[in-house]
């Protein structure tokens, strides 16, 4: 047993605990919106939902799709995430995140289980497959919502790191900043370019060729069900962050993403099966707010829109609307789905664009909604979330989901 007070401690982006009470609220939350929102579900009778494989389903768009799959279309299935078990520190919020979304196909009596796993080896895959042939002989769906710092690539035994840096020339941009105390302030960064090196390892790590792979050996065991679709995750964003963004090795990442979907369609398309990406709206993750000026983007997009903001959850509500066909999938001139109209409306871009443009250290609070964003980022590791007593110990060596 190790009960304890578990506190916000760290610095920048970067809490070192998460609170396990806290991340079991904020599933809690996720899963009375989903609840909430309007829109036909297709809830099966319990126990007969289409089968689902989610690859990043423990943080947020691969957990909040997972969320609302259980919720609305009463998925069966399987997800996969890589987290990290307590040992001196608490378990990282994911793991914790992963029990309480357990908890809750176990509830709607929907026979989905979670496996601790990295998606980029072999065995992952051998494992998952073979538990989805013994127990559900095929699958409906892939999500794919990895988002990682480094992949080892099983077949050469090499490990790629990403980075996220602009191509071709040094970007000077403005960032938010918070202090020990996690006082925010404004400040200017010099981010140098990519070498091809940098670029080539990225695209390795978030581009196609694992989500590829995963398509790959579902059909070479024969668990493709009729029918059967496929979407990655992928993110366009604004001109105020596409030299760091799209135009960046991410964003060459998500351009290897994006050919990859349109070859796997090919593939899937004379039997009946469907790849795409999916465009989502930028949301306060774990993977985001390690991207320079993405946290005083959203400050500044919640700013302008409020409770129009989307969230992942809403977001995903409306992907499953269109992955079980209850809705014609809403495709771009490139064949994206796209979930983010909201936030690259023109309008919302000439606002954003003003505040960017008009901030200054003093102006911070006034143009960016820096409270909300400190309590999203806050709320990833458990913390701000609530209901939640945090003078209270709570026990945080508490087992993966069986
Ligand atoms: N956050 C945004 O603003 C935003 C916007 C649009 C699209 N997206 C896309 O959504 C996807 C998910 O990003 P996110 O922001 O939700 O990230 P996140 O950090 O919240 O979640 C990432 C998930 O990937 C899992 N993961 C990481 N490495 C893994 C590995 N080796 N094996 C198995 N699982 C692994 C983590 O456990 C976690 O479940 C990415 O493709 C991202 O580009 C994000």
């Amino acid at each position: 047993m190790s009960e304890r007070i578990v506190s916000p401690t760290g610095r920048g982006f970067l809490l070192l605990d998460s609170h396990p009470a806290g991340c079991a609220a904020s599933v809690a939350r996720m899963r009375a919106e989903a609840e909430s929102e309007p829109g036909a579900g297709s809830k099966a009778e319990t126990g007969a939902g289409p089968t689902a494989l989610v690859i990043g389903s423990s943080a947020g768009y691969g957990l909040a799709a997972t969320v609302a799959g259980l919720v609305r279309h009463g998925i069966r299935g399987l997800g996969i995430g890589f987290e990290r078990p307590a040992g001196r520190r608490s378990a990282t919020a994911g793991w914790y995140r992963t029990i309480a979304t357990d908890a809750i196909a176990r509830e709607l009596g929907c026979d989905f289980s979670f496996r601790n796993a990295d998606a980029f080896a072999d065995t992952t895959k051998t494992e998952a497959l073979d538990l989805i042939a013994e127990r559900f002989g095929g699958v409906d769906y892939l999500i794919y919502s990895v988002a990682a710092p480094r992949r080892t690539d099983p077949r050469s035994g090499e490990t790629y790191q990403s980075v996220i840096k602009p191509l071709g020339r040094t970007y000077v941009t403005k960032t938010l900043e918070f202090d020990i105390e996690g006082t925010p302030s404004l400040r200017e960064v010099t981010l140098e370019p990519a070498t091809e090196a940098e670029a080539d390892a990225t695209v390795r790590v978030m581009g196609g060729e694992d989500w590829s792979r995963w398509v790959e050996a579902l059909a070479g065991r024969g668990l493709l069900r009729d029918g059967f679709r496929t979407v990655a995750l992928t993110y366009i964003g604004s001109e105020l962050n596409a030299p760091i963004y799209r135009n960046g090795t991410i964003g060459a990442a998500k351009a290897d993403l994006e050919a990859t979907a349109r070859e796997l369609d090919a593939r899937l398309a004379p039997h009946g099966g469907k790849a795409l990406t999916v465009v989502n709206g930028a949301a306060v993750t774990q993977a985001s707010t390690a991207i320079p000026s993405i946290a005083l983007y959203v400050s500044m997009l919640r700013g302008e829109l409020g409770d129009r903001l989307q969230s992942p959850i809403e977001q995903s509500v409306r992907l499953w609307e269109q992955l079980t066909g209850a809705r014609p999938f809403d495709v771009d001139d490139e064949g994206r789905a796209r979930l983010d109209r909201w936030e690259l409306d023109p309008a919302v871009q000439a606002g954003v664009t003003k505040r960017w443009q008009a901030i200054t250290p003093e102006s911070v609070f006034e143009l960016a909604d820096i409270d909300w964003f400190r309590t999203q980022f806050r709320s990833l590791y458990g913390f701000d979330v609530p209901g939640v007593d945090y003078t209270r110990p709570v026990e945080t060596d508490q087992p993966w989901p069986a």
